[in-house]
């Protein structure tokens, strides 16, 4: 299922600290569809998904949030380590309407963390805290989905289940999904539209075209590179540690720009 936009970002830049993060960012979420972020350590990913919710403010550009309800799982949850607050607690927060133990458990059984619901967020495990944030993020019924590499710290076999359950969200539910994800196997089988950042888009589309363009064989190594190379393709520029556009000595301008392109 898929429908209109739920979100809509355009030319977007931002700064941190006078350091450039983002730089003429686009992006499009519709209703049904999974868009995926990749892209190293430090490209501004979860910044992209702030400037998404309007937990950031972009020097420049636009953000439009059609989506009714959000549902946010961060990429780290900084409050509730420290106060003593109940998963139960913690859930009911998250919805204004009072919420019985059964609904709460439901939820937390869909995400396979039913045996949690009496604990203190502090006490649980990373992966438990992860199934808990991605309950509370269905808990409101989202419309539109952002998750922050929404996995992480789950067990392999965890993994799995919870990427079927983000999916059928999306497919049954017609939930938009934004995701950032590491998980480059998963994203290339089971989202609908990939994005390459490295502060600008380096290159976006459908997973198997970006799977084969050289910005993403040359952001993601030649490990990566040998295991999905079809075709090989010389360009004209690399990245520096910052992600910065370095010039290649001798580059012509043989490079295909992905769409989000805007140098050289
Ligand atoms: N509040 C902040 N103040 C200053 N610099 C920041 C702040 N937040 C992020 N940065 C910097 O902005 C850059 C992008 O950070 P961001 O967290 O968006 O990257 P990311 O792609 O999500 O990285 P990772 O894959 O490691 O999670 C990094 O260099 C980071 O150090």
């Amino acid at each position: 299922m898929s429908g209109g936009p739920l979100l809509r970002l355009a030319g977007i830049r931002l700064s941190h600290g006078g350091h450039p993060v983002l730089d003429h960012v686009d992006l499009t979420v519709e209703a049904g569809r999974i868009i995926t972020v990749v892209g190293p350590n430090g490209a501004g990913k979860s910044s992209l998904l702030k400037v998404a919710l309007g937990l950031l403010r972009p020097d420049a550009g636009r953000v439009e949030r059609m989506a009714a309800v959000i549902g946010y799982v961060p990429q780290r949850l900084d409050i509730g380590r420290l106060l003593p607050l109940s998963v139960r607690r913690f859930l009911a927060m998250a919805v204004a309407e009072r919420l019985d133990s059964g609904t709460l458990e439901t939820v937390l059984d869909t995400v396979g963390a039913g045996h949690v619901l009496g604990r203190q967020v502090a006490d649980l495990s990373g992966g438990e805290l992860q199934r808990v944030l991605l309950a509370r993020a269905l808990l409101r019924r989202p419309d539109l989905l952002v998750l922050d590499e929404p996995v992480g710290g789950v067990d392999v076999a965890g993994q799995a289940e919870l990427y079927d359950l983000i999916t059928a969200q999306a497919r049954e539910h017609g939930v938009g999904v934004l995701m950032v994800s590491h998980d480059l196997h998963v994203v290339m089988a089971a989202t609908d539209h990939v994005v390459c950042l490295n502060r600008h888009v380096c290159c976006a589309g459908h997973p198997e075209a970006v799977s084969r363009h050289p910005e993403y064989l040359a952001m993601f190594g030649p490990r990566v590179a040998a295991s999905l190379a079809i075709y090989t393709h010389a360009h004209d520029h690399g990245h520096g540690a910052d992600g910065s556009v370095l010039p290649l000595e001798g580059g012509e301008d043989s490079h295909v720009h992905g769409p989000g392109c805007r140098h050289g």
